[in-house]
């Protein structure tokens, strides 16, 4: 079963709406462990509107399961996670100011910029992911560039999942397939949901991790934290 790792960055922003500590990170972060999480994901932005830098220490200190750090290789990003060393690192190739993640990394066009951070990543210790559209090419670029996973950007899949699943999810169980046969590890996450996600684990039996936190978040203001984390982990169950 595909573990879960939940995404605090909205947990961060409300946090960072008020300029004091409630609701607390760590506490919710120690929490979702609690409650059955496998994973905490937080994905700091140069503007830090979301996940702060300093965040990644204070969960590195706590989280047990396995601290999920994305983000874009900034020099100030790097030196964070260098410093940290979470157990993931996953690379995401937004624009600074970007609202949210939208594609993923031509890892061809940008191979020796990744290749260079991703030795990096390595030398230090910490297993990397990059974030990746479902292209053959892509993968083939991803296993050249040295990562250990990658993580499909499951945006386009989410957004087609009501008009036609099956459509939706083709493209990335062929891709999982290939990248599996390359030997690549595989992640999964962006807008993800109690409605599509079963369905994207069931076509996808070589998923090993998901990040999910906008529509967790969301879901826990109805079901409460413990409850949503059980209906998302249920939905993972095969
Ligand atoms: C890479 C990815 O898809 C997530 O980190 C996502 O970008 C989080 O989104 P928000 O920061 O918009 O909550
Ligand atoms: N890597 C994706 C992630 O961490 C969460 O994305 P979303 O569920 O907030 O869209």
């Amino acid at each position: 079963m595909p573990r879960l790792s939940v995404n605090l960055n909205k947990v961060a922003l409300i946090r960072n709406s008020r300029g004091a500590n409630f609701p607390d990170l760590i506490r919710v972060a120690l929490d979702c462990e609690r409650y059955g999480a496998e994973g905490i994901t937080i994905h700091p932005r140069p503007d830090q509107r979301h996940a702060k830098y300093a965040d990644v220490e204070a969960l590195k200190e706590v989280v047990t399961t396995e601290l999920n750090i994305e983000g874009y290789p900034t020099e100030k990003f790097l030196k964070v996670v260098l410093e940290a060393r979470p157990d993931q690192v996953t690379l995401v190739p937004d624009e600074p100011g970007q609202l949210t993640s939208d594609h993923g990394w031509d890892t061809v066009g940008r191979a020796t910029e990744l290749s260079r951070i991703i030795g990096r990543l390595k030398n230090a210790g910490i297993r990397t992911s990059i974030f990746v559209d479902p292209s053959e090419e892509i993968l083939d670029g991803a296993l050249a560039v040295g990562t250990d996973r990658i993580e499909f950007y499951t945006g386009p899949y989410a957004h087609q999942y009501a008009i036609d699943r099956a459509a939706a999810v083709a493209p990335f169980a062929i891709a999982s397939s290939h990248a599996a046969a390359l030997g690549l590890g595989i992640n999964a996450g962006h807008d993800l949901n109690l409605d599509n996600l079963a369905f994207f684990s069931e076509k996808l039996p070589d998923l090993q991790e998901v990040s999910i936190g906008h529509a967790l978040v969301v879901d826990a203001l109805y079901y409460g934290l413990e409850n949503t984390i059980q209906l998302y982990l249920n939905r993972l169950s095969r």
